[in-house]
Parts: structure tokens; C-alpha cells; sequence
């Protein structure tokens, strides 16, 4: 039986998929969302110049002689701007925020005047233009300050606020139905039988396509029934999934039936059964506008398919590029055997040692059931197919979880 490598099922996978359409969300719905054009401020910031601190506007040139006073003719809090002039001799009372008034050019920190009436007394005479921020320290009208396609942080939304932008134009995000297949699942919460076991998969893969930046449709659990599972396959269809995962099934046994009933509701099947472990029964295809991907039971399988197909076609949908190009180089904290002909996604424990070395320690089981070990894992060695025995302190390649 011949397996598909992975670099070639992940291309095959995104073949012609470009990135979907362009919506609007408001700014309070769009943290992590997809940037999908330049985000051009409409306002310069500061608009005028304002003061850094609280204290008085004044006249640099009045300030320099020992024991100076100056008068005060106003004040300007911040969001009231003082409409006159500052003249010779004179200041203004000013507030961190407000615009500078005319006439000024420095502030005199309030710890550095004394106050008596209407009048006060120069302390310590500034330096010629402290705690002014001109207008435009932060940005211009016109600047493009946010550049698309960028998933957008809580930094960035408020660069949008600050820019006065109240709706963002943002990727529509990829609509991914997940539907679990098995006689033997049960939901978390649920009460299994003792031939039963709890639909752990779904949880993982829901929170992944968040995390990714999809938008999951939750399918729930089919039986091992050829009539019940085609049902749920035209619930995906009709509501117009972007992807379509399913989960378990993929395999070889009688009750793995996941691909005939797509084949029969009329997939296009792109590959299945590729040369990596876990994840080897994975299968993709499509069906009619939505892309298919067939993911092994076994939870680890599942949950590194999706990190490794998944994730990546999401990206795709929203624009984005592929986080995992970023594989990097590791210490092997122990020995590892020869590898056969499936790349090895091993799991791994990742310690930043003295010095900043990065290790990672392949953990000594490695079944694609232990979900308890992937959660201990910070990193998936990448073992190449036919790689060699490694020894302890080689340098090994991973990807970071
Ligand atoms: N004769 C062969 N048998 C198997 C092969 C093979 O090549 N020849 N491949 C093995 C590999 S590798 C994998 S991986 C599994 C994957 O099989 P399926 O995708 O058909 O998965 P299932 O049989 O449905 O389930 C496998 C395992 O995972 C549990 N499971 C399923 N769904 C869930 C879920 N949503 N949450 C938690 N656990 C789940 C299921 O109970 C089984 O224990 O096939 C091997 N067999
Ligand atoms: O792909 Mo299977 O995950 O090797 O167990």
C-alpha cells in the first residue's frame, strides 16, 4: 500500500483554495479576526498639541529669570481647550489631555510652581518645549497603520478605536462542521455503557478551529450507520460548511464507513492514507463547495491532522500563511530508535535550558490514544521518513505545540 508524503497531502489540500469573501464586524467583534484591507487612519493623533502633564502652559522665555511669577488667566482641563492667548507674563492652569493654548510652548509641571491667588512662582524653570506632544506624535491622516491580512489583537483594536474606525472590513471566517462518528461515543457529561467511551476529539477540534480563527458548527455524534451518517453529511452541506471534519472512521475496519457514505453523496476524493504517524488513515476530498477532511478516530491522530491539515487550510481560507512553515531546531533530550517509512510527529516535553538551548525529550510511549501525554507535550519532534537512531543532544527539528 503505497502512502502520500505529507508536504505533498498538505499541498494537495490547499490546490485552489483561495481566501473567502470580505464582511464588516464592529470593533467590539473583532478581536481575532482577519484584517482583510489596509487600515487607514481617518484622524491624526493627537489632533492638536496637548499637554503630557498636569501644571501650567506657559511662555518658556518668561520662566528663565530666578523667582519668576506669571499670572494666571485660565484654565484648560482636558476636552476644554482655552480660547484665548497666553501674553507675556501670563499662563494658563492646564491638565494631562488638553490642547496646548495659544501663546504657550511649555509645560511647567505643577510640582514646580507654587500657587498664591491668581499667581505663581517658578520653582524651577523648565527646559524650552518639555511634556508638549505635538499634534501627529502617534500617527497622521492617511497613514495606513494596520496592514491586512493580519489577525487582529487587542493592540491593534485599539490602534482601529484610536484611528476612529467603528467597523473593520475582516475575512469571512471559514464555517467548520464537525461531526464525530462511533457506536461506542458517548458526549462529555453523557453516562457511557461499559463498552462506551466519552467523544473527546470534538472538544479538542472545536477549540483548535477557534483558535485558528474558524467559526465551528458542532454535528455532534453518528452512529456507525450508513443512513444516519449521510444525514448528518447534508446537515454540513446544507448549512453551507466551509469544511467539513469528521472524525473517526477513516480506518479499514467494517464499521469504518465515513468514506464510502461521502463517496456516495458524491465526494471528490484528493488523497487518503499518508506515510505520517499518527494520522495515517487521513482523508481529504471535496463535496461540492465544501473541502473534506477525513480524521482518524484516535484522539492524538485527530488532533495533530488538525494542527498539521487543519490549521493550514484555515489560514488559507482567512488569507493568512501557514504558522507551521515554523519548524525549529531542538536538543533530543534522549535517544530515539530508526524511524520507518511514515513521518514521525513525536511527542515531546520542551524546556528552555541554561543558556537558552531549547530540549525536547520524546516521552517513551508514544500510542495515538494517550491524550494525557499530548497534553503534557509543549512539541512534536518531526522525524522524516527512514530517519536514522538519533542519540541524545543531537539537534532535531519540532514543532512547537
Ligand atoms: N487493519 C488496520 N487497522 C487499523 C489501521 C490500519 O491501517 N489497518 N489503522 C489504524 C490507525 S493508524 C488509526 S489512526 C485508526 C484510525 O481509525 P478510524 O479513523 O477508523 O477511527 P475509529 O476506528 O473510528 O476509532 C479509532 C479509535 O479512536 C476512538 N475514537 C473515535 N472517535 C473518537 C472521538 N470522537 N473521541 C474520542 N475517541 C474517539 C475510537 O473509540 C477508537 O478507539 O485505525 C487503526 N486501525
Ligand atoms: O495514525 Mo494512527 O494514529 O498511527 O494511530
Amino acid at each position: 500500500m503505497s502512502l502520500m508524503p505529507v508536504s505533498e497531502a498538505l499541498k494537495r489540500l490547499l490546490d485552489g483554495v483561495d481566501p473567502l469573501g470580505t464582511e464588516w464586524t464592529d470593533l467590539a467583534q473583532a478581536n481575532g479576526r482577519t484584517l482583510a484591507t489596509d487600515l487607514v487612519s481617518t484622524r491624526t493623533q493627537p489632533p492638536f498639541a496637548a499637554s503630557a502633564m498636569d501644571g501650567y502652559a506657559v511662555r518658556h522665555e518668561d520662566t528663565t529669570q530666578p523667582a519668576a511669577r506669571l499670572k494666571v488667566i485660565g484654565e484648560a482641563p482636558a476636552g476644554h481647550a482655552f480660547s484665548g492667548v497666553v501674553g507675556p507674563g501670563e499662563t494658563v492652569r492646564i491638565f494631562t489631555g488638553a490642547p496646548l493654548p495659544e501663546g504657550a510652548d511649555t509645560i511647567l509641571i505643577q510640582e514646580n510652581a507654587e500657587r498664591s491667588g491668581d499667581s505663581i512662582l517658578v520653582r524651577e524653570a523648565p527646559l524650552k518645549g518639555v511634556f508638549v506632544r505635538p499634534a501627529g506624535l502617534d500617527f497622521a491622516e492617511g497613514e495606513t497603520l494596520i496592514c491586512a491580512p493580519k489577525r487582529l489583537n487587542y493592540r491593534d483594536l485599539a490602534l482601529a478605536a484610536a484611528m476612529n474606525h467603528a467597523r473593520l472590513p475582516v475575512r469571512r471566517r471559514p464555517k467548520v462542521a464537525i461531526l464525530a462518528t462511533g457506536d461506542e461515543l458517548v458526549r462529555p457529561g453523557g453516562d457511557p455503557r461499559p463498552d462506551q467511551i466519552i467523544a473527546s476529539n470534538h472538544a479538542g477540534i472545536t477549540a483548535l478551529v477557534e483558535d485558528c480563527g474558524g467559526s465551528p458548527l458542532d454535528l455532534g455524534i453518528s452512529k456507525d450507520d450508513p443512513v444516519e451518517l449521510a444525514g448528518h453529511i447534508r446537515r454540513a452541506i446544507e448549512a453551507r460548511a466551509d469544511v467539513l471534519v469528521t472524525l473517526g472512521g477513516a480506518s479499514v475496519g467494517d464499521h469504518d464507513l465515513v468514506q464510502e457514505v461521502l463517496g456516495a453523496e458524491g465526494m471528490d476524493l484528493a488523497f487518503w492514507r499518508i506515510a505520517m504517524r499518527p494520522g495515517k488513515p487521513l482523508m481529504a476530498g471535496r463535496l461540492g463547495q465544501t473541502k473534506v477532511l477525513g480524521l482518524p478516530g484516535n484522539p492524538v491522530s485527530s488532533l495533530v491532522c488538525s494542527l498539521l491539515f487543519l490549521k493550514p487550510l484555515i489560514a488559507r481560507m482567512n488569507g493568512l500563511p501557514d504558522e507551521n512553515a515554523g519548524e525549529r531546531d531542538g536538543v533530543l533530550g534522549a535517544d530515539l530508535g530508526p524511524n520507518d517509512r511514515r513521518q514521525d510527529y513525536v511527542r515531546a516535553v520542551l524546556e528552555t535550558r541554561a543558556g537558552g538551548a531549547l530540549v525536547v525529550t520524546p516521552f517513551a510511549k508514544q500510542d495515538s490514544s494517550m491524550l494525557a501525554l499530548l497534553a503534557r507535550s509543549g512539541a512534536l519532534i518531526v522525524r522524516p521518513p527512514h530517519a536514522p537512531a538519533a542519540k541524545a543532544g543531537e539537534t532535531v527539528r519540532f514543532l512547537p505545540l
